[in-house]
């Protein structure tokens, strides 16, 4: 089974997320293409969605949501699953999911969503960034939970070999 995972990512934390997904759903044995939002053209070659973002002051990014606009036909058609990552501290903060994703879930029929802690390194930011993480207070550090990361993507790779031996046996 072919799976697109698909990440926005704007300093590379959210990116090193999407890897380890990949790496976790190929070593359950699914065939796994790493790429950008703007560079989908067609979901014709995959099976099944894994999509995510980065959040920038409460939403996904502008290629994340343009690649659902673009091919929310194609999604809708598929198994997608959907991740955000963005809240730093401990605890997380701010708490909750971004606030699209409730309208992302319902328009893709997504199986899931899940929020994972993100990543901050004040010098890599831009200065207006910086500018907002000050008036945040956001903590800086890595607040990435790789445990959790692969227990999830175990979890994709799981539902879906459930289902092709499923698909496998009424075929036959
Ligand atoms: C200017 C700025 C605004 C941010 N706003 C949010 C936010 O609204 N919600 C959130 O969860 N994280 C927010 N973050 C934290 C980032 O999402 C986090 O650092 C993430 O790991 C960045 O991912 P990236 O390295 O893939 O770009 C913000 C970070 C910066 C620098």
């Amino acid at each position: 089974m072919d799976v697109l995972v698909a990440v926005a990512s704007r300093h590379g934390s959210t990116r090193e997320i999407a890897e380890v997904i990949a790496h976790a759903l190929a070593s359950d044995g699914l065939t796994v293409t790493l790429a950008e939002p703007d560079d989908v053209e067609s979901l014709e070659p995959y099976d099944a969605v894994v999509l995510g973002s980065s959040v920038y002051v409460g939403r996904w990014a502008a290629s994340a949501r343009s690649m659902v606009d673009r091919l929310a036909g194609e999604l809708a058609a598929r198994p997608v699953w959907l991740f955000s990552s963005g809240p730093l501290g401990d605890p997380p903060a701010p708490a909750g999911d971004p606030d699209e994703v409730p309208s992302l879930l319902t328009r893709l029929g997504a199986r899931g969503h899940r929020t994972f802690g993100g990543a901050l390194d004040k010098s890599r930011l831009a200065l207006a960034e910086r500018a907002v993480v000050a008036l945040l207070q956001a903590p800086e550090g890595d607040f990435r939970n790789w445990p959790e990361i692969i227990d999830w993507a175990g979890g994709i790779a799981q539902e879906l070999h459930a289902e092709h031996h499923r698909h496998l046996h009424v075929a036959g």
